[in-house]
Protein backbone atom coordinates (compact mmCIF):
# COMPACT_ATOMS: atom_id res chain seq x y z
CA UNK A 1 0.00 0.00 0.00
CA UNK A 2 1.66 2.78 -1.12
CA UNK A 3 0.60 6.43 -0.38
CA UNK A 4 0.35 6.95 -4.59
CA UNK A 5 -2.76 4.79 -4.70
CA UNK A 6 -4.57 6.06 -1.64
CA UNK A 7 -8.21 6.75 -3.04
CA UNK A 8 -10.35 9.22 -1.66
CA UNK A 9 -13.33 8.78 0.67
CA UNK A 10 -16.06 9.64 -1.94
CA UNK A 11 -14.12 7.63 -4.66
CA UNK A 12 -13.35 4.75 -1.94
CA UNK A 13 -17.19 4.83 -1.69
CA UNK A 14 -17.89 5.01 -5.22
CA UNK A 15 -15.15 2.02 -6.20
CA UNK A 16 -16.96 -0.53 -3.26
CA UNK A 17 -20.40 0.54 -4.64
CA UNK A 18 -19.38 -0.80 -8.01
CA UNK A 19 -18.60 -3.91 -6.71
CA UNK A 20 -21.31 -4.84 -6.37
CA UNK A 21 -23.11 -5.08 -10.45
CA UNK A 22 -25.02 -8.71 -10.53
CA UNK A 23 -27.94 -9.80 -8.28
CA UNK A 24 -28.18 -13.58 -6.77
CA UNK A 25 -30.50 -16.07 -8.20
CA UNK A 26 -34.31 -16.25 -6.85
CA UNK A 27 -35.76 -18.43 -4.88
CA UNK A 28 -39.08 -18.83 -2.76
CA UNK A 29 -39.59 -18.85 0.45
CA UNK A 30 -42.79 -19.18 2.64
CA UNK A 31 -43.66 -15.78 4.12
CA UNK A 32 -43.17 -17.14 7.73
CA UNK A 33 -39.47 -17.40 6.93
CA UNK A 34 -39.37 -13.66 4.54
CA UNK A 35 -38.58 -11.25 6.85
CA UNK A 36 -35.37 -8.96 6.11
CA UNK A 37 -34.92 -11.05 3.02
CA UNK A 38 -35.07 -8.99 -0.27
CA UNK A 39 -37.66 -9.55 -2.84
CA UNK A 40 -37.15 -10.30 -6.35
CA UNK A 41 -40.13 -8.82 -8.08
CA UNK A 42 -42.80 -6.69 -7.95
CA UNK A 43 -45.91 -7.52 -5.65
CA UNK A 44 -49.07 -6.04 -6.93
CA UNK A 45 -52.61 -5.59 -4.88
CA UNK A 46 -54.42 -8.74 -5.72
CA UNK A 47 -57.40 -8.14 -3.56
CA UNK A 48 -58.63 -4.51 -2.81
CA UNK A 49 -57.84 -3.23 0.74
CA UNK A 50 -60.30 -2.92 2.20
CA UNK A 51 -61.72 -6.22 0.13
CA UNK A 52 -65.56 -4.62 1.25
CA UNK A 53 -67.33 -1.63 2.41
CA UNK A 54 -67.24 -2.06 6.15
CA UNK A 55 -68.20 -0.75 9.24
CA UNK A 56 -65.12 1.03 11.61
CA UNK A 57 -67.02 0.97 14.62
CA UNK A 58 -69.60 -1.05 17.02
CA UNK A 59 -73.12 0.38 15.73
CA UNK A 60 -76.01 1.04 13.81
CA UNK A 61 -75.85 1.19 9.88
CA UNK A 62 -78.54 3.10 7.70
CA UNK A 63 -79.09 5.32 4.39
CA UNK A 64 -78.28 9.11 5.36
CA UNK A 65 -81.24 11.45 4.88
CA UNK A 66 -81.68 15.13 6.74
CA UNK A 67 -84.35 14.90 9.19
CA UNK A 68 -83.53 11.36 10.27
CA UNK A 69 -83.86 10.95 13.73
CA UNK A 70 -85.84 7.32 14.65
CA UNK A 71 -85.06 4.12 13.36
CA UNK A 72 -86.10 0.64 13.48
CA UNK A 73 -83.20 -2.61 14.08
CA UNK A 74 -83.81 -4.24 11.01
CA UNK A 75 -81.35 -7.29 12.07
CA UNK A 76 -77.94 -7.66 13.25
CA UNK A 77 -74.97 -8.15 10.89
CA UNK A 78 -71.82 -9.79 12.57
CA UNK A 79 -68.18 -9.43 11.13
CA UNK A 80 -68.10 -12.37 8.78
CA UNK A 81 -71.69 -12.63 8.07
CA UNK A 82 -73.31 -11.05 4.53
CA UNK A 83 -76.56 -10.15 4.45
CA UNK A 84 -78.16 -9.17 1.40
CA UNK A 85 -79.61 -5.08 1.31
CA UNK A 86 -83.03 -5.52 3.01
CA UNK A 87 -83.76 -2.10 4.81
CA UNK A 88 -87.59 -0.07 4.38
CA UNK A 89 -87.49 3.45 5.41
CA UNK A 90 -86.73 4.64 9.03
CA UNK A 91 -85.22 1.00 9.36
CA UNK A 92 -81.51 0.64 10.19
CA UNK A 93 -78.85 -2.82 11.18
CA UNK A 94 -77.27 -3.16 14.28
CA UNK A 95 -73.49 -3.18 13.08
CA UNK A 96 -69.99 -4.65 14.43
CA UNK A 97 -66.84 -3.27 13.46
CA UNK A 98 -65.61 -5.35 10.12
CA UNK A 99 -68.66 -6.33 9.39
CA UNK A 100 -69.98 -5.91 5.43
CA UNK A 101 -71.96 -2.86 5.05
CA UNK A 102 -75.28 -3.85 2.87
CA UNK A 103 -75.65 -1.11 -0.28
CA UNK A 104 -78.23 -0.29 0.87
CA UNK A 105 -76.38 1.27 4.20
CA UNK A 106 -73.92 4.19 3.95
CA UNK A 107 -73.71 6.03 7.15
CA UNK A 108 -72.95 4.29 10.60
CA UNK A 109 -73.34 6.15 14.02
CA UNK A 110 -71.40 3.91 17.04
CA UNK A 111 -73.34 3.16 20.03
CA UNK A 112 -72.78 5.62 22.22
CA UNK A 113 -73.17 8.71 19.92
CA UNK A 114 -77.11 7.88 19.39
CA UNK A 115 -79.46 10.02 21.91
CA UNK A 116 -80.82 6.55 23.03
CA UNK A 117 -80.89 3.27 22.00
CA UNK A 118 -82.86 -0.75 23.01
CA UNK A 119 -83.75 -3.68 21.20
CA UNK A 120 -85.95 -2.94 18.66
CA UNK A 121 -85.13 1.32 17.75
CA UNK A 122 -82.30 4.05 17.92
CA UNK A 123 -82.78 7.84 17.98
CA UNK A 124 -80.27 9.22 16.19
CA UNK A 125 -78.20 12.55 17.08
CA UNK A 126 -79.29 14.90 14.40
CA UNK A 127 -75.66 16.05 13.62
CA UNK A 128 -74.85 12.58 11.85
CA UNK A 129 -72.62 12.99 9.42
CA UNK A 130 -72.91 11.11 5.96
CA UNK A 131 -70.50 8.37 5.05
CA UNK A 132 -69.81 8.39 9.04
CA UNK A 133 -67.49 5.21 9.66
CA UNK A 134 -68.10 3.44 6.57
CA UNK A 135 -64.98 2.06 5.24
CA UNK A 136 -65.34 1.67 1.60
CA UNK A 137 -64.10 -1.22 -0.75
CA UNK A 138 -60.55 -0.30 -2.24
CA UNK A 139 -60.01 2.94 -0.12
CA UNK A 140 -56.44 2.04 0.90
CA UNK A 141 -55.47 0.51 -2.07
CA UNK A 142 -57.66 -0.85 -5.10
CA UNK A 143 -56.29 -4.26 -7.57
CA UNK A 144 -53.45 -3.42 -10.07
CA UNK A 145 -51.53 -0.94 -7.70
CA UNK A 146 -47.96 -1.56 -6.75
CA UNK A 147 -47.57 -2.74 -3.24
CA UNK A 148 -44.03 -3.44 -2.91
CA UNK A 149 -41.32 -3.08 -5.57
CA UNK A 150 -38.32 -5.47 -6.26
CA UNK A 151 -35.50 -4.75 -4.09
CA UNK A 152 -37.37 -3.90 -0.71
CA UNK A 153 -35.70 -5.90 2.21
CA UNK A 154 -39.09 -7.03 4.33
CA UNK A 155 -39.80 -6.00 7.28
CA UNK A 156 -42.68 -6.82 10.03
CA UNK A 157 -44.65 -3.74 8.43
CA UNK A 158 -44.15 -5.40 4.86
CA UNK A 159 -45.40 -9.15 5.81
CA UNK A 160 -48.49 -7.59 7.28
CA UNK A 161 -48.65 -5.97 3.53
CA UNK A 162 -48.60 -9.68 2.17
CA UNK A 163 -50.34 -11.06 4.59
CA UNK A 164 -53.11 -8.67 3.80
CA UNK A 165 -53.00 -10.57 -0.10
CA UNK A 166 -53.01 -13.71 1.48
CA UNK A 167 -49.57 -14.20 -0.41
CA UNK A 168 -47.89 -17.56 1.39
CA UNK A 169 -44.80 -17.81 -0.39
CA UNK A 170 -43.02 -14.72 -2.04
CA UNK A 171 -39.88 -15.02 -4.62
CA UNK A 172 -36.49 -13.57 -2.80
CA UNK A 173 -33.17 -13.55 -3.80
CA UNK A 174 -31.11 -15.92 -2.50
CA UNK A 175 -28.97 -15.45 0.48
CA UNK A 176 -24.99 -14.23 -0.15
CA UNK A 177 -22.91 -16.42 1.24
CA UNK A 178 -20.30 -14.49 3.55
CA UNK A 179 -16.76 -16.07 5.41
CA UNK A 180 -15.05 -13.86 7.95
CA UNK A 181 -11.86 -14.51 8.80
CA UNK A 182 -8.99 -12.46 10.58
CA UNK A 183 -5.16 -12.58 10.25
CA UNK A 184 -2.62 -13.04 12.54
CA UNK A 185 -0.61 -15.17 14.82
CA UNK A 186 -1.15 -13.61 18.08
CA UNK A 187 -5.07 -14.09 18.33
CA UNK A 188 -6.60 -16.39 19.77
CA UNK A 189 -10.68 -17.72 19.59
CA UNK A 190 -12.66 -17.43 22.43
CA UNK A 191 -12.39 -21.35 22.64
CA UNK A 192 -8.62 -21.00 23.28
CA UNK A 193 -6.65 -19.63 26.32
CA UNK A 194 -4.74 -16.57 25.31
CA UNK A 195 -1.63 -16.19 27.09
CA UNK A 196 -0.02 -12.49 28.31
CA UNK A 197 1.40 -12.51 25.03
CA UNK A 198 -1.61 -13.39 22.83
CA UNK A 199 -5.06 -11.35 22.08
CA UNK A 200 -7.97 -12.57 21.54
CA UNK A 201 -10.03 -12.24 18.11
CA UNK A 202 -12.00 -9.60 18.17
CA UNK A 203 -12.44 -8.53 14.49
CA UNK A 204 -14.35 -11.99 13.29
CA UNK A 205 -16.91 -11.64 16.30
CA UNK A 206 -17.72 -8.06 15.84
CA UNK A 207 -17.92 -8.08 12.55
CA UNK A 208 -19.90 -10.89 12.17
CA UNK A 209 -22.12 -9.67 14.32
CA UNK A 210 -22.44 -6.64 12.69
CA UNK A 211 -23.42 -7.76 9.63
CA UNK A 212 -26.27 -10.06 11.60
CA UNK A 213 -27.87 -6.71 12.41
CA UNK A 214 -28.01 -5.88 9.21
CA UNK A 215 -29.27 -9.19 8.15
CA UNK A 216 -26.66 -11.14 7.12
CA UNK A 217 -25.19 -14.54 7.86
CA UNK A 218 -21.65 -14.92 7.72
CA UNK A 219 -19.52 -18.09 8.73
CA UNK A 220 -16.64 -17.31 10.80
CA UNK A 221 -13.74 -19.58 8.65
CA UNK A 222 -11.06 -18.71 11.53
CA UNK A 223 -7.31 -17.41 11.58
CA UNK A 224 -5.11 -17.58 8.49
CA UNK A 225 -1.47 -17.77 9.61
CA UNK A 226 0.86 -15.35 8.97
CA UNK A 227 2.73 -17.42 5.94
CA UNK A 228 2.13 -16.41 2.70
CA UNK A 229 1.68 -19.76 1.16
CA UNK A 230 -0.48 -21.02 3.81
CA UNK A 231 -2.58 -17.80 3.20
CA UNK A 232 -2.85 -18.25 -0.57
CA UNK A 233 -3.84 -21.85 -0.07
CA UNK A 234 -6.29 -20.32 2.43
CA UNK A 235 -7.59 -17.72 0.11
CA UNK A 236 -7.96 -20.73 -2.81
CA UNK A 237 -9.94 -22.51 -0.70
CA UNK A 238 -12.72 -19.85 -0.40
CA UNK A 239 -13.64 -19.32 -3.97
CA UNK A 240 -17.28 -20.61 -3.68
CA UNK A 241 -18.33 -17.75 -1.48
CA UNK A 242 -20.21 -15.00 -3.05
CA UNK A 243 -18.24 -12.33 -0.23
CA UNK A 244 -14.80 -12.78 1.90
CA UNK A 245 -14.18 -10.34 4.55
CA UNK A 246 -10.46 -10.23 5.97
CA UNK A 247 -9.20 -8.49 8.51
CA UNK A 248 -5.18 -7.44 9.48
CA UNK A 249 -2.06 -8.04 7.56
CA UNK A 250 -3.16 -4.85 4.84
CA UNK A 251 -0.86 -2.60 5.55
CA UNK A 252 2.68 -2.38 5.45
CA UNK A 253 4.52 -4.40 8.26
CA UNK A 254 6.70 -7.59 7.09
CA UNK A 255 3.44 -9.91 8.19
CA UNK A 256 1.56 -7.85 5.69
CA UNK A 257 0.86 -10.22 3.53
CA UNK A 258 -2.88 -10.25 2.64
CA UNK A 259 -2.79 -8.78 -0.53
CA UNK A 260 0.15 -10.50 -1.89
CA UNK A 261 -1.94 -14.09 -0.91
CA UNK A 262 -4.66 -12.75 -2.43
CA UNK A 263 -2.95 -11.91 -5.73
CA UNK A 264 -1.42 -15.57 -6.24
CA UNK A 265 -5.27 -16.24 -6.49
CA UNK A 266 -6.43 -13.89 -9.19
CA UNK A 267 -7.50 -10.88 -7.12
CA UNK A 268 -7.87 -7.53 -8.71
CA UNK A 269 -7.85 -4.78 -6.02
CA UNK A 270 -10.29 -1.68 -6.69
CA UNK A 271 -8.70 0.13 -4.38
CA UNK A 272 -6.10 -0.39 -1.36
CA UNK A 273 -5.78 2.53 0.86
CA UNK A 274 -8.10 5.46 1.78
CA UNK A 275 -7.13 9.01 2.78
CA UNK A 276 -9.12 8.87 5.91
CA UNK A 277 -8.43 7.72 9.42
CA UNK A 278 -9.40 5.55 10.79
CA UNK A 279 -9.01 3.00 8.10
CA UNK A 280 -6.29 4.37 5.60
CA UNK A 281 -5.25 0.47 4.87
CA UNK A 282 -8.82 -0.82 3.73
CA UNK A 283 -8.81 -2.79 0.77
CA UNK A 284 -11.37 -4.13 -1.46
CA UNK A 285 -11.28 -6.05 -5.03
CA UNK A 286 -12.53 -8.95 -6.85
CA UNK A 287 -10.76 -12.52 -6.36
CA UNK A 288 -12.77 -13.81 -9.78
CA UNK A 289 -16.37 -13.49 -8.49
CA UNK A 290 -15.72 -13.39 -5.31
CA UNK A 291 -15.77 -10.29 -3.71
CA UNK A 292 -12.89 -9.16 -0.91
CA UNK A 293 -13.43 -6.72 1.57
CA UNK A 294 -9.96 -6.71 3.42
CA UNK A 295 -10.57 -3.99 6.90
CA UNK A 296 -7.72 -2.68 8.62
CA UNK A 297 -6.21 -5.20 11.75
CA UNK A 298 -7.66 -2.63 14.29
CA UNK A 299 -10.53 -3.54 16.15
CA UNK A 300 -12.11 0.15 15.78
CA UNK A 301 -10.66 0.73 12.72
CA UNK A 302 -12.18 -2.85 10.97
CA UNK A 303 -15.51 -2.20 12.63
CA UNK A 304 -15.75 1.15 11.47
CA UNK A 305 -15.04 0.84 7.65
CA UNK A 306 -17.19 -2.48 7.72
CA UNK A 307 -20.05 -0.17 8.56
CA UNK A 308 -18.99 2.27 6.16
CA UNK A 309 -17.63 0.18 2.93
CA UNK A 310 -19.11 -3.03 3.57
CA UNK A 311 -22.54 -2.61 4.71
CA UNK A 312 -23.77 -0.44 1.80
CA UNK A 313 -22.00 -3.04 -0.51
CA UNK A 314 -23.51 -6.42 1.16
CA UNK A 315 -26.87 -4.36 0.45
CA UNK A 316 -26.38 -3.67 -2.73
CA UNK A 317 -25.17 -7.03 -3.89
CA UNK A 318 -28.05 -8.77 -2.02
CA UNK A 319 -30.36 -6.55 -4.52
CA UNK A 320 -31.18 -4.16 -1.87
CA UNK A 321 -33.03 -0.91 -3.57
CA UNK A 322 -32.37 1.14 -0.08
CA UNK A 323 -28.25 0.14 0.25
CA UNK A 324 -26.97 3.84 1.54
CA UNK A 325 -27.06 4.54 5.14
CA UNK A 326 -29.33 7.93 5.76
CA UNK A 327 -27.84 10.44 7.43
CA UNK A 328 -29.78 12.10 10.46
CA UNK A 329 -29.09 16.00 11.24
CA UNK A 330 -27.27 16.91 14.44
CA UNK A 331 -25.87 20.07 16.83
CA UNK A 332 -22.86 19.57 17.85
CA UNK A 333 -21.96 19.76 21.48
CA UNK A 334 -18.64 20.04 22.33
CA UNK A 335 -15.88 21.55 20.17
CA UNK A 336 -13.22 19.24 18.85
CA UNK A 337 -10.26 19.43 16.30
CA UNK A 338 -9.77 16.99 13.74
CA UNK A 339 -6.80 16.92 11.07
CA UNK A 340 -7.72 18.36 8.17
CA UNK A 341 -6.17 17.29 4.72
CA UNK A 342 -7.80 13.71 5.15
CA UNK A 343 -11.38 12.38 6.25
CA UNK A 344 -11.74 11.58 9.92
CA UNK A 345 -14.84 9.29 10.84
CA UNK A 346 -15.24 10.91 14.56
CA UNK A 347 -17.58 8.59 16.94
CA UNK A 348 -19.81 10.31 19.11
CA UNK A 349 -22.98 9.87 20.66
CA UNK A 350 -26.50 10.89 19.81
CA UNK A 351 -28.68 12.17 22.11
CA UNK A 352 -31.76 14.53 21.79
CA UNK A 353 -30.83 15.88 18.68
CA UNK A 354 -26.83 16.38 19.87
CA UNK A 355 -23.87 15.18 18.70
CA UNK A 356 -21.55 14.15 21.61
CA UNK A 357 -17.47 13.64 20.35
CA UNK A 358 -16.28 10.71 22.27
CA UNK A 359 -13.14 11.49 24.80
CA UNK A 360 -12.86 15.02 22.53
CA UNK A 361 -12.05 13.04 19.69
CA UNK A 362 -8.78 11.44 21.47
CA UNK A 363 -8.72 7.92 21.04
CA UNK A 364 -6.76 5.60 18.92
CA UNK A 365 -8.28 2.91 16.14
CA UNK A 366 -7.23 -0.13 18.57
CA UNK A 367 -9.32 0.76 21.39
CA UNK A 368 -12.49 -1.20 21.69
CA UNK A 369 -14.70 1.10 24.06
CA UNK A 370 -15.05 4.03 21.88
CA UNK A 371 -17.61 1.90 19.98
CA UNK A 372 -19.21 0.26 22.79
CA UNK A 373 -19.55 4.03 24.02
CA UNK A 374 -21.02 5.64 21.17
CA UNK A 375 -23.83 5.13 19.00
CA UNK A 376 -23.19 7.72 16.04
CA UNK A 377 -20.62 8.45 13.27
CA UNK A 378 -19.47 12.01 11.82
CA UNK A 379 -17.95 12.09 8.63
CA UNK A 380 -15.44 15.04 8.18
CA UNK A 381 -14.39 16.70 4.88
CA UNK A 382 -10.82 16.96 4.31
CA UNK A 383 -11.04 20.90 4.11
CA UNK A 384 -12.09 20.68 8.15
CA UNK A 385 -10.08 21.28 10.97
CA UNK A 386 -12.24 21.58 13.63
CA UNK A 387 -15.68 21.34 14.61
CA UNK A 388 -17.26 24.10 16.37
CA UNK A 389 -19.83 24.37 19.39
CA UNK A 390 -23.80 24.24 17.87
CA UNK A 391 -22.38 23.79 14.60
CA UNK A 392 -24.97 21.87 12.18
CA UNK A 393 -23.43 18.50 11.15
CA UNK A 394 -25.06 15.13 9.57
CA UNK A 395 -23.98 11.77 11.51
CA UNK A 396 -24.75 8.59 10.58
CA UNK A 397 -26.47 6.39 13.96
CA UNK A 398 -25.42 3.15 14.29
N1 LIG B 1 4.39 1.86 8.51
C1 LIG B 1 3.07 1.88 8.63
N2 LIG B 1 2.51 1.16 9.58
C2 LIG B 1 1.18 1.19 9.72
C3 LIG B 1 0.39 1.95 8.87
C4 LIG B 1 1.01 2.71 7.85
O1 LIG B 1 0.38 3.42 7.07
N3 LIG B 1 2.36 2.62 7.79
N4 LIG B 1 -0.95 1.98 9.06
C5 LIG B 1 -1.41 1.75 10.41
C6 LIG B 1 -2.82 1.64 10.43
S1 LIG B 1 -3.68 3.07 10.15
C7 LIG B 1 -3.49 0.52 10.77
S2 LIG B 1 -5.16 0.53 10.92
C8 LIG B 1 -2.79 -0.72 11.02
C9 LIG B 1 -3.53 -1.84 10.31
O2 LIG B 1 -2.66 -2.75 9.88
P1 LIG B 1 -3.06 -4.18 9.37
O3 LIG B 1 -4.36 -4.14 8.71
O4 LIG B 1 -1.94 -4.70 8.62
O5 LIG B 1 -3.31 -4.95 10.73
P2 LIG B 1 -2.29 -5.80 11.61
O6 LIG B 1 -0.96 -5.20 11.52
O7 LIG B 1 -2.46 -7.18 11.25
O8 LIG B 1 -2.90 -5.51 13.02
C10 LIG B 1 -2.97 -4.24 13.56
C11 LIG B 1 -3.34 -4.35 15.04
O9 LIG B 1 -4.62 -4.93 15.17
C12 LIG B 1 -4.56 -6.14 15.94
N5 LIG B 1 -5.51 -7.09 15.35
C13 LIG B 1 -5.44 -7.61 14.11
N6 LIG B 1 -6.45 -8.45 13.91
C14 LIG B 1 -7.18 -8.47 15.04
C15 LIG B 1 -8.35 -9.16 15.45
N7 LIG B 1 -8.98 -9.99 14.61
N8 LIG B 1 -8.81 -8.96 16.68
C16 LIG B 1 -8.16 -8.11 17.53
N9 LIG B 1 -7.08 -7.40 17.20
C17 LIG B 1 -6.57 -7.59 15.97
C18 LIG B 1 -3.15 -6.61 15.83
O10 LIG B 1 -2.80 -7.43 16.89
C19 LIG B 1 -2.41 -5.29 15.80
O11 LIG B 1 -2.28 -4.78 17.12
O12 LIG B 1 -1.47 -0.63 10.62
C20 LIG B 1 -0.77 0.55 11.06
N10 LIG B 1 0.60 0.43 10.70
O1 LIG C 1 -6.29 3.84 10.00
MO1 LIG C 1 -5.74 2.87 11.19
O2 LIG C 1 -7.22 2.18 10.81
O3 LIG C 1 -5.92 4.32 12.03
O4 LIG C 1 -5.75 2.51 12.77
Amino acid sequence: MGNEHVVSFDEAMRLSENLARTKPHHEWVSVFEALGRTLACEITCKKNLPSYNNAALDGFAFKYQEGLSELAIKTTILAGSVVEPCLSTNECYKIMTGAKVPSDADTIIPFEDCLSYDDRNIVLSPNVKKGNALRLKGEEERVGASLLSEGTCLTSRDIALLASQGISMVEVYKKLSIAVFSTGDELKSPWENATEDEIYDINALSLIALLAEHGFVAHYCGVIPDHLDAATDYFARMKQYDVLVTSGGVSRGEADFVERALLKNGFEASFHGINIKPGKPTMMGKMGKTIVASMPGNPLAAYVNAFLFLIPLLKKLQGQKKFNFEPMYAQNAEPFKVKSGRVNLVLGTYLDGKFHVFGANKYGSGMVKPLVQSNALWISDESIGSVGENAPIAIFVF
